[in-house]
């Protein structure tokens, strides 16, 4: 079997560490490995399933010789390095929102467009995380009944912002339960802990975040539904780790409760946790604390839309799941394998 030279940049940030993990479990064949990241963290020897791996700082040169180049970096990284990467003959999965929406790019989960990654020209790119917990399960439902609108509000964990997010919440509880002061937030723009923070990135369009009109404008992308409207609310949670997401849709045709069950009890990449009356919670509906670290997304309270008047077109559910998993360093992956395949 034919071996990869892989390199991840950004590999000490969240999405990156996890990318390691990821690249063991679901077995990639890795011939050799490359970790990229800023001149803060070169010389850094990290242990990995490969053996010890010195951290390079991420520049042109560092591309010679790779294969595969997981992204784990911020926009202005991709942009700046991932052309070069592509010009020495490397494929990129990239995680940041730099070519997200470029005409020749792909924007893949695996689970909905797999083919579409087929059709790269050296840059894939991995889709926001709530876009991606939002749309997986979405997607089995969508060919049932064909999806015209969907309304959702997101409950982002912290370390959707990173390390840097993950740490200020972490210090802030840490604060409040020893009764110190909590210093000014960095990460954030308000306190986390014990509060909510509607806003996660910066205005887009008509009072709708960055974040906000990711659902929108990259599920018609992915799902190839141009016309797709979508109405989201984006709201940081104090939760460490997985994303959660309250969605209703609203269909063409009709669908019933039954058929939506089904449909998403066997679908790729979901589980069906939906039990109001079961005795242990972690049975009766999916949470944050349940999904983490794991790669599935877990839907429950899977009910009508009893607001919309074509009383069989519409569904409202809740799902949860791993953001740095599913919605990041897991999907990179399943679409590198997609390429060895
Ligand atoms: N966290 C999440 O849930 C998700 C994140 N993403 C996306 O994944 C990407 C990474 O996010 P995340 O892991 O959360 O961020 P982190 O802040 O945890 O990590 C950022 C990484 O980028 C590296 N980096 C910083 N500057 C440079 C540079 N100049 N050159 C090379 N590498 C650099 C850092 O290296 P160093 O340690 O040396 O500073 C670190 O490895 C972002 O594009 C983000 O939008 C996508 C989906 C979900
Ligand atoms: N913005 C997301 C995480 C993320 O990095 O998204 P994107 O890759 O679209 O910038 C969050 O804060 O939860």
């Amino acid at each position: 079997m034919k071996k990869y030279v892989v390199a991840i940049v950004g590999a000490t940030g969240a999405v990156g560490t996890q990318m390691l993990a990821c690249l063991e479990e679901q077995q990639f064949p890795v011939g050799a490995l490359k970790l990229l990241a800023s001149p803060r963290s070169a010389g850094k020897v990290v242990s990995t399933p490969w053996g010890e791996v010195t951290v390079e700082t991420a520049a042109p040169e560092a591309f010679d010789g790779v294969d595969i180049v997981l992204g784990a970096a911020e926009d202005d990284v991709a942009k700046a390095l991932y052309p070069e990467a592509v010009r020495r003959g490397a494929v990129v999965v990239d995680n940041s929102h730099a070519f997200r929406l470029d005409e020749d790019v792909p924007l893949v989960i695996p689970e909905i467009n797999a083919a579409d990654a087929l059709q790269h020209k050296g840059i894939i790119a991995n889709p926001n995380c709530a876009t991606i917990i939002g749309l997986v399960p979405t997607w089995p439902l969508h060919q049932l009944a064909g999806v015209k609108r969907m309304i959702v509000s997101t409950y982002q964990a912290a370390s959707g912002a990173g390390v840097p997010g993950m740490r200020e919440l972490e210090e802030q509880i840490g604060c409040m339960g020893r009764g110190e002061e909590i210093p000014a937030p960095a990460a954030f723009a308000a306190q986390l802990a014990s509060n909510l923070i509607p806003q996660i990135g910066g205005e887009k369009y008509q009072g709708f975040t960055s974040e906000e009109m990711k659902m929108q404008n990259e599920g018609r992308k992915i799902m190839h539904l141009p016309d797709l409207r979508v109405n989201c609310t984006c709201v940081r949670v104090p939760v460490l780790r997985s994303h959660s997401e309250s969605v209703t849709l609203e269909f063409e045709r009709d669908i019933t409760l039954e058929q939506a069950r089904e449909a998403l009890a066997s679908a790729p990449g979901v589980k069906l946790v939906d039990d109001l009356a079961a005795e242990s919670a972690h049975d009766r509906w999916p949470m944050p604390l349940d999904t983490t670290d794991q790669d599935l997304i877990w839907v429950g309270r899977v009910r009508r839309d009893i607001s919309n008047p074509d009383a069989l077109r519409g569904i409202t559910f809740w799902c949860c799941g791993d953001q740095i998993r599913k919605g990041a360093a897991t999907n990179a992956v399943q679409i590198a394998k997609l390429l060895c395949e």
